[in-house]
């Protein structure tokens, strides 16, 4: 089973092999052809110009660290300069992933397999990674030329981008595959993605939460995809929406900041104390928010991505890599403090840059202290070609090699910091000059090297000079960072990439030099949020609970498998965006007026439904209002709280309308981010995961800055109440969900009468073919229905997974689709019903179709301005 999306239950992607399209026969390509490389255009100008693709500073940084072997640095350099082939992944598992699979392998794959020339240049056949489990991921490259001369090759770059967009594929590099393949994710582990926009991993590891889905059930498992950058926040919504799935909350944080929601106070410290074993809830309640799986897929340089952005070549400097090392470390710690013990945790960057990459690694292995180890799994995914990480490099800085912490010129050492070098010798090790270098390790992170003019001079100087002294030997480390994986782009035809893979081991307990700089960090940032405060005033570093566990018990948190981290840390408070404390009865929205830009001027998507203003409230709705303020459980500025819908008469009006079954609880399982019921305009559903973890942020106080939880699953509609007999009708992402528990308002239908339907948009009933479906139709409570094409397994029962679905209004004389027309038309040609003659499926603007004036719905939400 598998295979989610848009559109139908399960995507509606019917791919029996009794329905296949042949892609060979001449259908007609709607794909737009990209100008070829250097041709003029239509107004005689010229196109895409070549990118530069050298850099005697990367060469040279490169040679010199010995990332590449000698006798192979012509073939890797050849490789970068050269386009990177386009890959994808068939989505899902099992059956529904191996249909598709075979459908492509018989339409398009077989015979491109060899041998195939266009103008005396062999075409590269397509072959799946090798290394991919159950052959489901692909590449090719085509050039543009070889595209436009065999009209194969364009009917299958339009195919895979309308599988994309349906979500049956996802395009994705190869090597950006590799980190959740490494994750090891299994459907009931709740993972954390902390970096994790524009989202495609974070789509893979939704995929394996839900890969045993049965119909109807959502897994016990959960993802949180995090990302620091509301905008990207937005891309990581939009991915992940086509996967349908309620399990998932996408968060707004400092990933090094995310919180732990902690319960804290006197109550958590005399639990700690009586050292009752606790479980479940209360188990959550003590530790907080723990994952059995992370992903810290870092900011970072991205010089392994080069083959894609190649204007790379010109911007490269080895200060790139130095200016992000330290917060790079601070995400992956963080990282480890909220790691179960016996969890795994997969530290990646797209750079090939050793500061970056195992200087990083070293780091956190010093810094966990024993409570972490670093795996070898070289051989988890057999055919990946992969290099053991370096155990001795160099760092470069101001024209200068230096071997160790102690060629660091003292004015540097704020930028160049020990857990840069192998030894990493640093805040364990460290002499006293060194200790006032970690004190400033903080001014280091997050430094912005690029464009800063010291950095620029050092770049061109970097240019200039032919050859460098090294003063001493490279440090050796004794770690074993061999265990680490560089993936170099020549290996394997892809892009550049490392990955390490941890096993957390034991509780980790803070190193008490650690914990002093932490303090000190948190000291400068409270300082810098207010200048006016007095520099020297004594600043409360941790609140009082946290000194009482800490200093009454110091091994009381390791004595009850809890963090140090965890016990130290209160990340939500530290974080740079500013906390709205909730008061009892005011809103903890932003009001009007007030500046929402550190919520980052979300749009709906990312709201959730922010009501239009309101008009002149009467005193009953005035009322109401202040009787639903006791659901308020947000506190972010600008974001909007995240409420269970606890409204008895609108629940029990889903319930009786969709005649939903005991089997799909929707108490405790649907939220609003508005506070007003009665202007709501999304409901969205979470599975009992993400139920569960939205109670325990409230619990904790809402640290938690959630933009998007679950799926949409029913939106307004008309609030006539003649038309409607429910105010809501049923999202397209929240059908597949909810399809399998709906008694009511739902007819099967024939594939003459679904196509015509999927044509016309708006259809009379006398106008459908079968008198069954036609006295359904009628049949039903007008409003929104679902119109289900049955697919049968082989004792004749309705297989779900391989049937689709689309959702209807039911008027009064006729039937209309509450899809768009673009939606109806990939759905016609998914089910290949699309006529000979018009193949060409238009591209219609996102509207509602138009029915009889009397008989339409009201406009979809996502409509109005
Ligand atoms: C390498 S990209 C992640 C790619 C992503 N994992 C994927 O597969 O699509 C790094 C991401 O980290 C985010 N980022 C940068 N600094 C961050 C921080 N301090 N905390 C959380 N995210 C951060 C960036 O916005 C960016 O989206």
């Amino acid at each position: 089973m598998g295979g989610r999306g848009r559109g139908g239950y399960r995507g509606g992607n019917k791919r029996g092999r009794t329905q296949r399209r042949d892609f060979k026969d001449g259908r007609p390509n709607v794909w737009k052809k990209a100008r070829p490389e250097g041709e003029p255009g239509p107004d005689g100008e010229r196109g895409w110009q070549p990118f530069v693709t050298e850099s005697q500073a990367y060469d040279k940084y490169y040679k010199k660290q010995g990332v590449v072997p000698p006798e192979e640095w012509d073939l890797f350099i050849e490789t970068l300069r050269k386009p990177l082939p386009t890959c994808f992944r068939i989505n899902g598992s099992g059956q529904f992933a191996q249909d598709i699979r075979d459908q492509m392998q018989h339409d398009f794959f077989d015979y491109l397999k060899e041998g195939v020339e266009v103008d005396g240049e062999m075409l590269e056949p397509i072959k799946p990674l090798e290394w991919y489990p159950g052959q489901l991921a692909w590449t090719l490259s085509f050039s543009r030329m070889q595209l436009r001369k065999m009209p194969i090759l364009e009917r299958i770059h339009e195919f895979l981008k309308q599988e994309n967009e349906i979500g049956s594929i996802t395009r994705q590099e190869a090597v950006s595959m590799l980190p959740p393949l490494f994750l090891k994710v299994e459907t009931h582990h709740r993972v954390l993605d902390m970096c994790a926009a524009p989202g495609s991993k974070t789509f893979q590891l939704l995929e394996m939460i839900h890969k045993d889905d049965k119909p109807g059930c959502s897994p016990e498992g959960l993802v949180i995809a995090n990302d620091l950058d509301v905008q990207r926040c937005h891309l990581l919504i939009h991915q992940t929406k086509r996967m349908c799935s309620p399990n998932i909350l996408v968060t707004n944080h400092e990933a090094q900041h995310f919180p732990g929601l902690r319960k804290k106070g006197k109550e958590y410290a005399a639990s700690l104390k009586s050292g009752d074993g606790v479980t479940g809830d209360a188990a959550d309640e003590e530790m907080g928010l723990l994952f059995d799986r992370i992903l810290c897929d870092v900011p970072c340089s991205g010089d392994g991505t080069i083959r894609k952005a190649p204007d790379i070549w010109k911007k490269w400097h080895c200060g790139l890599g130095n200016g992000i090392h330290t917060l790079q470390i601070q995400i992956a710690m963080r990282g480890v403090a909220l790691l179960k013990v016996g969890g795994r945790l997969v530290y990646s960057t797209c750079s090939l840059n050793p500061v970056e990459d195992e200087a990083v690694v070293g780091e956190m292995l010093r810094q966990a202290g024993g409570s972490l180890e670093l795996l070898d799994v070289s051989d988890e995914l057999p055919g990946l070609k992969c290099r053991p990480g370096l155990k001795s490099w160099m760092v470069r800085d101001k024209r200068r090699w230096l071997c160790s912490a102690s060629d660091v010129d003292r004015h540097r050492a704020g930028v160049i910091v020990p857990s840069m070098f192998p030894s990493g010798k640093g805040w364990d090790q460290s002499s006293p000059e060194e200790s006032e270098n970690l004190v400033v390790i903080s001014e280091a992170a997050g430094e912005v090297v690029e464009g800063e003019p010291g950095e620029a001079k050092d770049k061109e100087e970097e240019v200039e000079d032919v050859e460098d002294e090294v003063a001493a030997e490279p440090e050796v480390a004794s770690l074993p960072l061999e265990r680490c994986m560089r993936i170099l782009p020549h290996d394997q035809n892809s892009g550049g990439f490392f990955i390490a893979v941890f096993q957390k081991v034991a509780p980790f307990k803070m190193h008490p030099k650690l914990k002093e700089q932490k303090k000190i960090e948190k000291r400068q940032r409270g300082q810098s949020k207010d200048s006016s405060e007095k520099v020297d005033e004594p600043v409360e570093v941790v609140d009082s609970a946290t000194v009482t566990v800490s200093s009454s018990s110091p091994d009381a948190g390791n004595d009850a498998g809890i963090d140090a981290e965890m016990v130290d840390q209160d990340p939500s408070v530290s974080e740079s965006s500013p906390v709205v404390p909730v008061e009892e009865g005011t809103s903890p929205v932003a009001k009007e007026g007030e500046n929402i830009e550190q919520g980052g001027g979300i749009k709906d998507e990312i709201m959730g439904s922010t009501v239009d203003e309101p008009e002149a409230l009467n005193g009953s709705e005035d009322k109401r209002r202040e009787e639903k303020r006791v659901q308020q459980q947000g506190r972010w500025k600008g974001v909007d709280p995240v409420l269970f819908l606890e409204d008895e008469q609108v629940i029990e009006s889903l319930i009786s309308y969709y005649g939903i079954k005991d089997s799909f609880p929707l108490r405790g399982h649907l939220i609003t981010r508005s506070e007003d019921v009665s202007r709501l305009k999304r409901i969205y559903y979470v599975s009992v995961s993400a139920s569960d973890a939205i109670k325990l942020n409230n619990r904790a106080g809402g640290h938690l800055k959630i933009t998007s939880a679950g799926l949409k699953i029913f939106e307004r509609q008309a609030p006539r109440e003649t038309v409607a007999h429910c105010a809501f009708r049923i999202a397209s992402e929240g059908l597949p969900v909810m399809l399998p528990h709906m008694t009511k308002q739902i007819v099967h239908t024939t594939r003459a009468d679904f196509k015509l339907l999927l044509n016309e948009k708006a259809v009379p009933f006398h106008a459908f073919n079968e008198p069954d479906f036609m006295n359904a139709l009628q049949s039903l409570l007008p409003g929104c229905c679902v119109v289900v094409l049955p697919e049968r397994n082989e004792k004749g029962e309705v297989d779900l997974t391989r049937s689709t679905a689309v959702g209807c209004w039911r008027g009064r004389s006729n039937v209309s689709l509450l899809i768009t027309k673009a939606e109806a038309g990939q759905m016609l040609q998914r089910l290949n019903l699309v006529d000979e003659e018009s193949k060409t499926v238009e591209k219609a603007p996102d509207v509602i179709p138009v029915v009889d004036e009397e008989e339409k719905p009201e406009e979809s939400v996502e409509q109005k301005p």
